[in-house]
C-alpha cells in the first residue's frame, strides 16, 4: 500500500471515536498534536498573532469549528469569525497582516450550500471593510465539488477572496486554468487529503512532479502565488523561479509549528512569509492530520494504539 494511503488510514483509525478518546488523553500525543494549534481560544491565537508579525511574519487565523449540523451551529461559527476580525481590528499593530482561512463546512456547507455561501458573504463584507484578508481552504475530496460552486459564486462577488489548489488532485492543472486571473490570490499546496484514485495521486512522486508542474504554472502566470509548502526542494525552487522571472510578490506560507526556523529565514532574506494559525478546542482531527503526515510520529502513534487495545 502507499504510504499516502496508509497514512490515510491510520488517521481514519485516529479518528473513530473509541480511538480518539483514548489517544487525545494520551499526554505526549496530545502535547505533539497541540503543538500544531495556536491557542484554545481567540485570546490566545491573538497573542500568537502578535508575536509572528513582530517577528515579521504575516498570520492566517482559522477556527477549528466542527462541521455545522444545522443552522444555530453555522451561525456560531460565523460569529466566531466576525469576533476575529474585531479582535485584529482592535489591535493596530496587525494591521495589513491578517487573514481568514474559512472552512466552509463550518458555515454550513452540508446544511445547504446557499448558507454557507450567505454566511462567507457576511464574514468577507466584514473583513474587507477591516482590510483583512479571506481564503477558502479545500477540505478535501468530499467536500471539494460543494467547495468550489459555492466559490465560483464568491469569486464574482469578492475577486480578491483567496483560493486554494490541491496539486495532488488529478484536476489541479485544469482548476488553475480556471482560477488563474490577474491578481487572484492563488494558495498552492501539495493537498492533506487523499480521495479515490480517480480524483487524487496517491503516489509521494507522482505529487511532487505534480507540484513542479502547478508551481511552474501558477508562477509564470498573471496571479498572486501564495506557496504553502515546508518543502525544502519547493521552497527552493520557488526561490530560484521568483529571481529568474524577476518576480517579488509571491508568498510562501507555512503552518504554525512547523518548520519555524525556515519561516524566519525566509522573512530574512525579505521573502513575504505568512504562517497558518488554527485555534479552537476542537484542536484533534486537524492535530492527529498533522502528526501523521510526519512520519517519524508514526511510532508513538502506533505505540498509543496498541497500549488502548
Ligand atoms: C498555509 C497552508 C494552508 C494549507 N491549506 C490547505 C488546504 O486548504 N487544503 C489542503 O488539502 N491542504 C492544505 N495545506 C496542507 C498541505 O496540503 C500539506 O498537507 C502540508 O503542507 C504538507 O505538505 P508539504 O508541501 O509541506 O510537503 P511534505 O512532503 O508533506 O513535507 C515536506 C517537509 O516538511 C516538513 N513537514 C511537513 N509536514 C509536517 C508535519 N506535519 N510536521 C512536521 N514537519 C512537517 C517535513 O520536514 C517534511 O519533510 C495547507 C498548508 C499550508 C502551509
Amino acid at each position: 500500500m502507499s504510504p499516502i494511503r496508509s497514512r490515510e488510514r491510520f488517521f481514519d483509525l485516529l479518528t473513530t471515536s473509541a480511538v480518539s478518546t483514548w489517544v487525545s488523553s494520551t499526554t505526549p500525543v496530545r502535547e505533539l498534536a497541540r503543538g500544531y494549534i495556536a491557542g484554545d481560544n481567540l485570546g490566545v491565537a491573538m497573542e500568537v498573532a502578535a508575536d509572528q508579525v513582530f517577528k515579521g511574519l504575516n498570520f492566517s487565523v482559522r477556527f477549528l469549528a466542527d462541521r455545522a449540523t444545522d443552522r444555530h451551529q453555522a451561525a456560531a461559527c460565523t460569529a466566531e469569525a466576525l469576533a476575529a476580525i474585531n479582535a485584529i481590528r482592535a489591535r493596530p499593530e496587525l494591521t495589513g497582516t491578517a487573514e481568514l482561512s474559512l472552512a466552509l463546512t463550518g458555515l454550513g456547507l452540508d446544511v445547504d450550500p446557499v448558507l454557507a455561501h450567505d454566511n462567507a458573504v457576511t464574514v468577507i463584507g466584514a473583513a474587507q471593510e477591516a482590510g483583512i484578508l479571506v481564503t477558502i481552504d479545500d477540505e478535501g475530496p468530499g467536500d471539494h465539488d460543494a467547495t468550489m460552486q459555492v466559490q465560483r459564486r464568491l469569486l464574482k462577488e469578492y475577486p480578491d477572496t483567496g483560493v486554494v489548489v490541491q496539486a495532488a488532485r488529478h484536476d489541479s492543472l485544469d482548476q488553475l486554468d480556471e482560477l488563474i486571473t490577474a491578481g487572484r490570490r492563488i494558495r498552492l499546496c501539495k493537498g492533506s487529503y487523499t480521495g479515490p484514485p480517480s480524483v487524487t495521486l496517491i503516489r509521494p512522486h507522482d505529487i511532487d512532479l505534480r507540484m513542479a508542474s502547478c508551481l511552474r504554472t501558477l508562477l509564470t502566470s498573471p496571479a498572486r502565488p501564495l506557496i504553502a509548502t515546508h518543502d525544502p526542494v519547493f521552497v527552493a525552487i520557488t526561490e530560484r523561479m521568483m529571481s529568474s522571472l524577476g518576480r517579488t510578490d509571491v508568498e510562501f506560507q507555512m503552518l504554525h509549528g512547523i518548520r519555524p526556523l525556515e519561516q524566519r529565514r525566509l522573512v530574512d532574506v525579505g521573502r513575504r512569509m505568512r504562517v497558518y494559525l488554527p485555534y479552537g478546542t476542537n484542536w484533534y482531527e486537524y492535530g492527529i492530520r498533522r502528526l501523521v503526515e510526519r512520519p517519524a510520529n508514526l511510532w508513538l502513534l502506533s505505540r498509543s494504539v496498541v497500549r488502548h487495545r
